[in-house]
């Protein structure tokens, strides 16, 4: 199962979204990864300007992989497994509302799931993992990985 073979991880954010401010993407990005790197030895840096394992972007429609987004709903995000060029790289379908709230999609509650795919865990078949195939909002200030998330995560990168 392909994982990140080194402890720090570097992300690049390359485009931002109309829908929330540059900073409020910045911190759920932010809180995103810290939902795995507190449960792991994983640390992630977040660089400007050079390459980074995981690139970021939003888009929609096609845009520049085999993976075209679908317009409004269904497939929200997409994210590749670890790995050189594209592996870890995480796309957020640019069609949907994100928020930071309960509107939309929440884009903490998405990263943070698509990261999930970007660490390589598949999905989860238990109601109430991140991992678990479909959306469902949760307040993310009471959000808190499951047993399952954390077994899969560990399983890869170890405590
Ligand atoms: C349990 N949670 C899930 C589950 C799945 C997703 C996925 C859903 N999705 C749509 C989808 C549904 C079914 C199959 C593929 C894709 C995405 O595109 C990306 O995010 C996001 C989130 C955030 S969460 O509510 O904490
Ligand atoms: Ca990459
Ligand atoms: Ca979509
Ligand atoms: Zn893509
Ligand atoms: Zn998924």
């Amino acid at each position: 199962r392909p994982r990140w073979t080194r402890k720090l991880i570097t992300y690049r954010i390359l485009n931002f979204t109309p829908d929330l401010s540059t900073t409020d993407v910045i911190e759920a990005i932010q809180n995103a990864f810290k939902v795995w790197s507190d449960v792991t030895p994983l640390q992630f840096r977040r660089v400007s300007s050079e390459e980074a394992d995981i690139l970021i972007r939003f888009a929609s429609r096609s845009h520049g992989d085999s993976f075209p987004f679908d317009g409004p709903g269904n497939i929200l995000a997409h994210a590749f497994a670890p790995g050189s060029g594209i592996g870890g790289d995480s796309h957020f379908d640019e069609d949907e509302k994100w928020s930071k709230t309960s509107a939309g999609f929440n884009l903490f509650l998405v990263a943070a799931h698509e990261f999930g795919h970007a660490l390589g865990l598949d999905h989860s078949n238990v109601p109430g993992a991140l991992m678990f195939p479909t959306y469902s909002y949760v307040n993310p200030s009471k959000f808190q990985l499951s047993r399952d998330d954390i077994r899969g995560i560990q399983s890869l990168y170890g405590r």
